[in-house]
C-alpha cells in the first residue's frame, strides 16, 4: 500500500468567481517526486499557494502527515516540516552565502539575530552552514556576497537555506526557471541528491526536467487535473500532448516537447 504524506480531496480555489484551481485530488506518496506540470495558466502556482497555506481554498481539505493542515498558517506548516523554497528575493544581497544559510539556521532554532550568543553557537551554526553549502556545491562561494551569486547559484542557495529548516516535504516553485542548459542540469542533480530521505514536490514548466527527476507526475490544465502518473505514461497521453501543444506554438518547436 502506497504511504502517502500530502493529499488533497476537490481542492478549490476561486478568484471572484473564476476557479484557477478546481476539484483537485492529488496523493503524493512519501519518499517521492512529484512533479506538477501543466502549462500557462493551469493553475501550478495556485496550486502551490494552496498547499504552502499562503492562499486559502475556497473549499476542499489538504491533509499532511495524517493531519489536517487546511486551516493552519504557513509558519505552523513549516513547523510540521512541509517547507516551501523560499525565493532568490529572501536572499539576503549584501550578506555573504554563508550568513545567508547561517541566518536561516538560527531562525529555525527560533533565535532571531541572536548576536549576542556565544561564539561556540555561531560556529556550530557554520559547521552546519558549510555542510548545507557542500550539499548544495557552493562551498567556493561560502565568502561570496550572496547578490553577486550567478542566476543558477543564487536558486542552488534558496534550495540550502530551505534545508537549513530541515525539511520532511519540501516544495519547489520552478526551481529550473529561466536557467541555462548547464544551470538545469545541475538543479535537476541537486533535487535529486537532497530528495534522498525526503518527499519533494516541484511545481515545474518543462516537461523535459521532470522527465529524469520525478516518480509522478500530475498534470493541470485549466485547473483540472489532466493526468498522472509517471512519464512514460503522462507523456504518451494525446489529451496531454494537445494541451501542452495546443497553448503554445512555440513548444511545439522544440524546447518543451512531451
Ligand atoms: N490572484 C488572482 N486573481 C485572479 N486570478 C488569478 C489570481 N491568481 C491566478 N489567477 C488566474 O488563475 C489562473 C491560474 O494561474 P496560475 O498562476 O496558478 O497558473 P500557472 O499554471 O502557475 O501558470 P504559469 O505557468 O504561467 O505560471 C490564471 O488564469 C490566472 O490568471
Amino acid at each position: 500500500m502506497v504511504d502517502t504524506i500530502l493529499e488533497t480531496e476537490g481542492l478549490t480555489k476561486e478568484f471572484r468567481g473564476f476557479a484557477a484551481v478546481s476539484d483537485v485530488r492529488l496523493q503524493v506518496a512519501r519518499g517521492s517526486i512529484h512533479g506538477l506540470i501543466g502549462p500557462n495558466g493551469a493553475g501550478k502556482t495556485t496550486c502551490f499557494n494552496l498547499l504552502t497555506k499562503f492562499l486559502p481554498p475556497t473549499r476542499g481539505s489538504i491533509r499532511y502527515d495524517g493531519r489536517d493542515i487546511t486551516g493552519m498558517k504557513p509558519a505552523e506548516v513549516a513547523r510540521l516540516g512541509l517547507v516551501r523554497s523560499f525565493q532568490i528575493s529572501a536572499v539576503f544581497p549584501n550578506l555573504t552565502v554563508l550568513e545567508n544559510v547561517r541566518l536561516a539556521l538560527q531562525r529555525q532554532r527560533g533565535g532571531s539575530f541572536d548576536f549576542w550568543r556565544g561564539e561556540s553557537l555561531l560556529r556550530q551554526y557554520d559547521d552546519r552552514a558549510m555542510q548545507l553549502l557542500e550539499d548544495v556545491g557552493l562551498t567556493g562561494y561560502a565568502r561570496h556576497a550572496a547578490g553577486q551569486l550567478p542566476y543558477g547559484r543564487k536558486r542552488a542557495l534558496e534550495i540550502a537555506t530551505t534545508l537549513a529548516l530541515d525539511p520532511v516535504m519540501m516544495l519547489l516553485d520552478e526551481p529550473t526557471a529561466g536557467m541555462t542548459h548547464e544551470d538545469v542540469d545541475r538543479i535537476v542533480t541537486l533535487v535529486k541528491r537532497v530528495a534522498a530521505g525526503r518527499t519533494v514536490l516541484l511545481v515545474e514548466h518543462n516537461l523535459k526536467v521532470v522527465e529524469g527527476l520525478c516518480d509522478t507526475i500530475t498534470v493541470l490544465t485549466r485547473g483540472r487535473v489532466l493526468a498522472q502518473g509517471d512519464y512514460a505514461t503522462v507523456s504518451r497521453n494525446p489529451e496531454v500532448q494537445a494541451a501542452y501543444l495546443g497553448t503554445d506554438p512555440s513548444i511545439a518547436g522544440g524546447t518543451q516537447h512531451v
